[in-house]
């Protein structure tokens, strides 16, 4: 207890890292990487994409296996593909280093393949978003995890997810809404610093945390509120924006912590109503509102 909580907001310092400014080209502003799950399991995967490609990262590529490229290609216009099938695939596509933020769990599916591909994605040290199926992937194993991470990683648990991870955290009330921000705050910084990893834990007051104890809230409740977020692919949106944020070059934790502000902002643009492929659509006003 003791440690300063801070608190999320759209300041000068957040419009400074979001605003594009000169004559730069769209590598410029880098090239995220968002791996799909199989036949009729990509949405999860296009939708942390387009969030990705409306935060600003100058490309975005979905890589899917040989099943699910129709079903993407149908589907991605601005958002470009490249079939990938497995973690030896995804290892020759990654020798292309402007593929600089990836973004793997999403419908990715929770099995041996996934724990492959996010190996490979943590052995070559770029900016990562792991979420959903990239966590719970390795509920069995979370040490095998934490040993590949490196502090270029967000890790996006909902509660759910964080649980599997870690367990013991979850049990003192990491994840609980009925226990006050500050309290559970000193409990996702345990569980960043055993990470070795940003973590944001997802609920109505979202935490992120460093794995260096350092701590942030981004309150949605009060006048703040967004409950319509409690919806099918919010998280993935989420995921999404974090990568393209940390594809234009901001540093994991101020990505995770301007995308969670950023999600919540857009939310409260839509209002009740909101589905998930909402959010990417709402950021240009909330960035004309944040610019003045
Ligand atoms: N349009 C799409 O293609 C969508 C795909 N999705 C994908 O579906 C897969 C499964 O993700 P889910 O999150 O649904 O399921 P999970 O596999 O994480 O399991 C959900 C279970 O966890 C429990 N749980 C405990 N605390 C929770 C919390 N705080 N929030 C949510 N669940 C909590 C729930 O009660 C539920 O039984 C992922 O790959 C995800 O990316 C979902 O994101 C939904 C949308
Ligand atoms: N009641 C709520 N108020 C504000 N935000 C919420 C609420 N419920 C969920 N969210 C947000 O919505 C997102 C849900 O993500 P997640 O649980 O991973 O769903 P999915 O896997 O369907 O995408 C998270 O960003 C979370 O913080």
């Amino acid at each position: 207890m003791g440690r300063e909580l801070r608190l999320i907001e759209g300041d000068a310092a957040m419009r400074a890292r979001l605003f594009k400014q000169g004559a730069a080209h769209k590598y410029a502003h880098g090239h995220a990487l968002v791996l799909a799950g199989g036949l009729g399991l990509t949405g999860a995967a296009r939708l942390a994409a387009r969030g990705a490609l409306r935060v600003g990262a100058g490309l975005v590529t979905v890589a899917a296996p040989a099943a699910a490229m129709p079903e993407c290609a149908a589907q991605l216009t601005a958002i470009m593909l490249r079939q990938v099938d497995d973690a030896d695939a995804l290892a020759g596509l990654l020798a292309d280093s402007r593929l600089n933020a990836l973004c793997l769990g999403p419908g990715l599916g929770v099995s041996e393949g996934t724990r492959q591909m996010v190996t490979v994605a943590l052995a070559v040290q770029r900016a990562t978003v792991l979420d959903a199926d990239a966590l719970t992937a390795f509920a069995e194993v979370p040490e095998a995890l934490f040993a590949r991470l490196h502090p270029a990683t967000v890790l996006t648990p909902h509660g759910g997810e964080f649980a599997r991870l870690f367990p013991d955290l979850a049990k003192q009330g990491a994840a609980d809404p009925g226990r006050p921000p500050a309290a559970r705050a000193e409990l996702v910084r345990a569980a960043a610093e055993r990470a070795g990893a940003v973590v944001l834990l997802k609920g109505a007051e979202t935490l992120v945390a460093t794995p260096r104890g350092a701590c942030a809230l981004n309150d949605a409740t009060g006048p703040r509120a967004a409950p319509w977020l409690a919806t099918a692919g919010a998280g993935d949106v989420l995921a999404g924006l974090i990568a393209g944020l940390m594809a234009r070059g901001v540093d994991a934790g101020a990505a995770a912590e301007t995308a969670a502000w950023l999600h919540v902002e857009a939310a409260r643009t839509v209002g009740p109503g909101l589905i998930a492929e909402d959010l990417p659509e709402a950021l240009p006003a909330v960035l004309r509102e944040l610019a003045g």
